[in-house]
């Protein structure tokens, strides 16, 4: 069958067949019906797992979430600038088609970067074109605000698309946690997006598409870049490491733990809201990390830190990545992890049970004029319920965490995730605006 003709729409070409390069794999895209159309590139649903392949959109849970973490990361967090529901609810569907098609590795419309004639502003950006799906994710939330205005914006307390009685009572902003120093530009939001790809141009294609068509709808409110992934969330994946040169990400929630992300990830339709129902919570804290005085932190220091080696990654007293971390264990000069490692405050054991699935990434957004990188982690949390996961897990590290001394906290927000979106005919927010 010809790559670039199959039951593709009207110049519904995908990225890779419009520069011809096709032939080196073709999927159908059955699953996504005839208005997504064709999907082509290198990988099939069954090489799905291939850097350069393609995620299914279409689920009972969104992808992006317990989806092996890709390379790169661009978020975005939107106000809502209109009060018009019939006009947020038809974004939200043309967010949708955008969103199955690109995933697919086509163009945000059939129309794409070249369809919409002369006199008219192409319909996609066109920097995506030739390249491969790149396991693209587009994962949607919402935030407190959509439900209720955000203080200090315009909509402020307001029930602006009458869906204030269907805020869940777990989606509510972050406390203030001590030693926090949050820049409000880089917080909060009532819509976020959040695009995960191995190509950073695929990601950052996807984003500008969504703002592009989202002109007097929503406007961005702040976004962040993200590389070097700093958790696996799979047994398939090698631990990365974070910016301090740490495996992070060892002691995460795994996908393949299926009894761990229906405990501690996935919302239950008993939990509160039944529109949440396989749903989950994002937070997003942009954290900053001290790189300079770290650097000049012994070995010993740094490991005493994290309660793990650096190397091998293993617990100290430990000698392998994946040993189990002791947190009684000693040695001659005492407990091997210090009563105040970051390993220990964060654990399950000091926590009641409590674990979160991370899903955070590196960043480096140039310098901060003083000489420092400005740099650090983009921490995301899923959890069934923040207050419940996020918030304890938070306010014991913010209060001894040695690690203090060399992060900061920046930036904050919440969102509540939705379920996936199920069969044609569906969008993202169908539920919450039934
Ligand atoms: C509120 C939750 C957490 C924040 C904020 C956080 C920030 C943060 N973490 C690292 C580096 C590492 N974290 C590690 C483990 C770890 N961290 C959290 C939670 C938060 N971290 C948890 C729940 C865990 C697992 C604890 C356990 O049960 O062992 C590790 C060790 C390796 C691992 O298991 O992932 C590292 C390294 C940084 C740099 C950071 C802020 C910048
Ligand atoms: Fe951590």
């Amino acid at each position: 069958m010809e790559a670039d003709t199959v039951e593709a729409p009207r110049r519904g070409f995908s990225r890779r067949s419009l520069f011809g390069l096709a032939g080196a794999g073709v999927v159908v895209g059955a699953a996504a019906g005839g208005a997504v159309g064709t999907a082509v590139g290198r990988a099939t649903a069954a090489d799905g797992g291939g850097m350069a392949g393609t995620v299914p959109f279409h689920g009972s849970h969104q992808a992006g979430i317990v989806t092996a973490a890709q390379d790169r990361m661009h978020f975005v967090a939107f106000d809502v600038i209109t009060d018009s529901r019939e006009k947020l609810v038809s974004l939200l569907k043309t967010w949708t088609s955008m969103a199955e098609r690109m995933s697919q590795g086509l163009q945000a419309t059939p129309d794409g970067a070249t369809g919409s004639g002369e006199y008219s502003p192409p319909d996609d950006t066109g920097e995506a074109l030739g390249l491969d799906p790149s396991q693209l994710t587009i994962t949607i939330g919402f935030g407190p605000g959509l439900f209720v205005g955000a203080p200090g914006t315009p909509a402020e307390g307001e029930d602006r698309f009458g869906i204030a009685a269907r805020k869940p009572a777990a989606l509510e902003q972050m406390p203030r946690f001590m030693l926090d120093a949050l820049d409000p530009a880089r917080s909060e939001g009532d819509i976020c997006v959040q695009a995960c790809a191995n190509d950073p141009q695929v990601a950052v294609h996807a984003v500008r598409n969504l703002a592009r068509v989202g002109f007097g709808v929503v406007a961005v409110r702040w976004s962040q870049l993200g590389f070097g992934r700093t958790s696996s969330t799979s047994t398939t994946q090698e631990t990365p490491r974070n910016l301090f040169g740490f495996k992070d990400g060892t002691r995460n929630i795994k996908a393949e733990d299926s009894a761990a992300v229906d405990d501690y990830v996935w919302v239950d339709g008993a939990d509160d809201q039944p529109w949440m129902a396989g749903g989950s919570y994002l937070v997003a804290r942009r954290i900053r990390m001290q790189i300079e005085p770290w650097d000049r932190t012994t070995l010993h220091e740094q490991e005493r830190v994290f309660g793990r080696e650096k190397g091998s990654g293993a617990p100290l007293g430990q000698d392998d990545e994946f040993d189990p971390l002791d947190l009684q264990s000693k040695g001659p000069k005492g407990l091997f992890i210090d009563e105040d490692a970051h390993v220990r405050l964060a654990s399950a054991e000091k926590n009641g049970g409590i674990q979160i699935l991370r899903r955070g990434y590196n960043f480096t957004d140039g310098s901060d004029g003083l000489g420092h990188l400005d740099a650090g982690l983009f921490f995301i949390a899923y959890c069934r319920d923040p207050q419940k996961q996020f918030v304890p897990l938070q306010t014991a590290l913010s209060r001894n965490d040695l690690l203090n001394e060399y992060i900061t906290h920046v930036g904050s927000a919440v969102f509540a995730v939705p379920p996936g979106v199920g069969g044609s005919g569906d969008h993202w927010g169908s539920g919450l605006f039934a």
